[in-house]
């Protein structure tokens, strides 16, 4: 008998941001064409008011109607312009950590596993010692520290399987030496699931810490 051989499907993809442009009361704002691999992360930089986070609602699919925009964002082969922002699989990493403060830390992530898991409360558990956060399932985000509530917040995001992930000046909020830690953190977890990223931010050490390509806007 031949045993049939199946190949592990690979969920790795890029991230095709092609020739977008974005225009404000009939003014380009932005124009960008960037490919994304599987790991990499691009840094978006620019001054105040250039265009960076509009461009990130552009890609998850919350782009304000006071904007035009044309160009094509892809993952992997499939388009993501007809889809709704909850069907992109797209993960959104921001300043504020945004916890729901209703339920607990391990509330927070199991909101994040997709429905179809049994082992929730392993993958929780899972999460929560790989950042160091080891017995907090059932604290209350709000007596944890900014360092530890952005700590979720990633857990929370990489459980949720997201194809792609946008970060929003993530290390905005932290101190100097927590910052290291979560760039470090944060980068490293990002590599090691294989996803595309888009980091806005202002901060050259963000960039520099990102390792992957740069693109100055305005
Ligand atoms: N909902 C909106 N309606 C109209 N104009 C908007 C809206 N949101 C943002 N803008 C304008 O669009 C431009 C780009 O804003 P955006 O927030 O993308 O800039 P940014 O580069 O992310 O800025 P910052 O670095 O300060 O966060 C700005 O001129 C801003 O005033």
């Amino acid at each position: 008998m031949t045993a049939s051989f199946c190949a592990p499907l690979s969920l790795e993809q890029t991230l095709r941001l092609e020739q977008i442009s974005i225009a404000l009361a009939g003014r380009e704002l932005l124009a960008v064409d960037a490919t994304i691999s599987p790991g990499e992360v691009l840094t978006v930089m620019g001054p105040s008011g250039s265009g960076k986070s509009t461009l990130l609602a552009y890609i998850a699919g919350f782009l304000d109607r006071e904007f035009t925009a044309s160009g094509g964002v892809w993952l992997g082969e499939r388009s993501l312009l007809n889809l709704p922002a909850e069907q992109r699989n797209i993960g959104l990493l921001f300043q504020d950590p945004l916890l729901f403060p209703h339920l607990s830390v391990g509330g927070n992530l199991r909101f994040g596993l997709p429905r179809y898991l049994n082992d929730k409360r392993q993958q929780v558990t899972q999460a929560l010692e790989q950042v160091g956060l080891a017995g907090f399932e059932s604290r209350d985000p709000a007596t944890l520290s900014g360092g530890q509530q952005s700590r979720v917040a990633l857990m929370r995001l990489l459980l949720s399987k997201p194809r792609a992930v946008l970060l929003d000046e993530p290390f905005s909020k932290l101190d100097t030496a927590l910052r290291q830690e979560m760039r470090m953190l944060v980068f490293s977890q990002l590599r090691e699931a294989g996803l595309p990223a888009l980091l806005v931010t202002h901060d050259h050490e963000d960039a520099n810490a990102a390792g992957g390509p740069v693109i100055e806007l305005g």
